[in-house]
């Protein structure tokens, strides 16, 4: 495994006996993804993971009496996160790491991942404190009155809709603002934040030097200065051009003013930003020359850590499915989100979001497969590819990608039928699922390559009749790994990678495979060639039908 093994395991070398001497990268991981929690990875020259630690909000700071490492406001729509609860983390983390023997010394260089979208407000002077570290103290007592906001927004946020559509008029309407920045307006990507904030407390914002994201925000505190913005977790603002890597001038005048100085120059994500601050060398005996590679965001920080490719896709079967996509020629869309790239900097990602997951394939399979994850793989098995022209669309709640809600059936001469068969069920929810993924992926620019390779995750990744249909769907073959801690170990491999003249694949060329599950079955291309089109219509027709009036 590549993960954290679980809650209660942290802080352990994996074995005893030969850290001592190991010349090794650090991957830090400030986000909430899988608990909410500080992480940290340490990897050695032939890229294993030898030590691992962790700092769980909740449990282990409870002062700040967050539930999931964030504070949900009365209306339920605002969620924020104390600044302060990151950094002592961070002092406990290292105290930790020195405790349990970790030698510093040989540590060559450090990345890591942020929560997206997130923002830090760095008070007027703060730059100074950052400068004039005591080694003496930790860091959370020095930089206790650095902020001007001490609760942050993080992405959970969803109380700026107003900012949104104001933003979205500026550049001209949502798909406008998607060509631009990537993504058409979100509630919770920082420009929107920044919007609200500059609006409802324009005293704070005016007391602000500089604003970071949470991952710029912690390779900052690593410097000792501020480091730059990342373009790949820059991409989750609607402030950056995504094409040119340059802050939308319109933008960001719709969203505050001078915000451009307290944003600074974005750089590409492969950066070496500097070198470890001295606070560092003199407290836990960092090497003074240890680089740190720009942070970036947690779903960026994953893709490097599931080592993706041109034309590779990532498909993460949890309670709700999402795809990572790698991408040469983006066509940014109302849905999804598109990235830059965090280790190519001439290519792109994209993140797509499918609410009905798990949760709809766990339905079907209690109402036509008596509650059994064996008896629904049976109906996989006896069913043929295509489903004898059957389609269907499930959705009991309003999706993301594509916003619809209800099931919605078709035989094979585009008749809606009010039910089908238990097998024939089955089939058309799996074989639905996969064919939305692969034609809203195409709608955002992304091909099927000769070379593509789909890794597949999350629970229903265990699956193999489900992995057979991804297979044969996609024409590609699926493979599965482990991504219990993805972006951690990802930003180990970007400590690695920052810096270097060299493609990162070619650094990472010695981590662990991931397992191959399932190839496509003789004739399927043929049978998804034909459906795919069909499927795109009647989703259009359910689409056109079940859209909600407009506001
Ligand atoms: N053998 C299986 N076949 C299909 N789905 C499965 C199987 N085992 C577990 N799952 C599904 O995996 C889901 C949990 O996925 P997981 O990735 O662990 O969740 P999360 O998205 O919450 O992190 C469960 O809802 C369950 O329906
Ligand atoms: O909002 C998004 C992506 O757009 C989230 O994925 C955040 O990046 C943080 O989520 P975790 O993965 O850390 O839970």
């Amino acid at each position: 495994r590549d993960g954290l093994t679980d809650d209660r395991s942290a802080g352990l070398f994996r074995d005893m006996g030969e850290h001592v001497t190991r010349s090794c990268c650090l991957g830090w991981d400030f986000s909430t993804q899988r608990i909410p929690r500080v992480k940290v990875v340490a990897i050695d020259a032939e890229l294993n993971v030898f030590y691992e630690d962790s700092v769980h909000f909740d449990r282990d700071l409870p002062e700040f009496g967050t539930q999931g490492g964030v504070h949900v406001h009365k209306d339920r729509l605002t969620v924020t996160s104390p600044v302060l609860m990151w950094i002592q983390a961070l002092d406990i983390i290292l105290e930790k790491m020195k405790a349990s023997g970790f030698d510093f010394s040989q540590v060559f260089a450090l990345s890591g991942a942020g929560q997206q979208h997130g923002s830090i407000y760095w008070k007027t002077g703060a730059s100074l404190a950052l400068t004039a570290l005591s080694p003496d103290l930790p860091l959370h007592q020095q930089l206790k009155t650095c902020f001007s906001i001490s609760d942050c927004p993080v992405w959970m946020d969803s109380s700026t809709t107003a900012q949104c559509r104001q933003l979205e008029a500026a550049v001209g309407g949502a798909q406008s603002l998607s060509c631009l920045t990537g993504s058409r307006a979100y509630e919770r990507f920082t420009g929107n934040q920044i919007a609200k904030i500059y609006q409802q407390n324009p005293e704070a914002y005016s007391r602000t030097e500089r604003i970071s994201l949470v991952s710029s925000f912690a390779a900052s505190l690593f410097l000792g200065s501020y480091s730059p913005i990342d373009y790949s977790d820059g991409s989750g603002m609607n402030l950056l051009q995504i094409q040119d890597k340059v802050w939308s001038q319109t933008c960001l005048g719709a969203c505050a003013p001078h915000l451009e100085e307290k944003l600074g120059v974005p750089v590409p994500s492969c950066s070496v930003v500097g070198a470890i601050s001295s606070y560092y060398v003199q407290r836990y005996g960092f090497p003074p020359g240890c680089k740190v590679v720009a942070f970036t965001g947690d779903n960026p920080a994953s893709l490097a850590g599931m080592r993706l490719e041109e034309g590779d896709i990532a498909v993460s079967l949890g309670t709700s499915d999402t795809l990572f996509l790698w991408l040469q020629e983006p066509t940014p869309a109302l849905e999804g989100h598109i990235f830059c790239n965090p280790v190519d900097p001439q290519h792109y990602m994209a993140l797509l979001c499918f609410k009905n997951g798990s949760l709809m394939r766990e339905k079907i399979r209690n109402e036509c497969a008596s509650c059994s994850w064996s008896e629904f793989s049976k109906a996989l098995q006896s069913t043929e590819m295509g489903n004898g022209g059957n389609l269907g669309f499930y959705f009991d709640v309003m999706d993301i990608t594509p916003e619809i809600i209800g099931r919605h059936r078709f035989n094979a001469e585009n008749h809606e039928v009010p039910a089908f068969p238990r097998d024939v069920e089955i089939r058309a929810l799996i074989e639905g699922q996969f064919m939305a993924k692969r034609i809203h992926a195409e709608g955002l620019g992304y091909r099927v390559m000769p070379k593509t390779k789909i890794l597949a995750t999350g629970g229903a990744s265990h699956n193999r009749d489900i992995l057979q249909v991804l297979a044969d769907v996609f024409g590609a073959p699926v493979y599965v790994i482990d991504t219990a801690n993805s972006a951690c170990v990802g930003s180990a491999y970007r400590a690695f990678h920052g810096g270097k003249d060299v493609p990162f694949t070619e650094v990472v060329k010695l981590a662990p495979n991931p397992r191959l599950a399932a190839t496509p079955s003789p004739g399927a291309s043929q049978v998804y060639e034909a459906l795919l089109p069909r499927y795109a219509k009647l989703e259009q027709r359910v689409l056109f039908r079940t859209q909600r009036p407009l506001e």
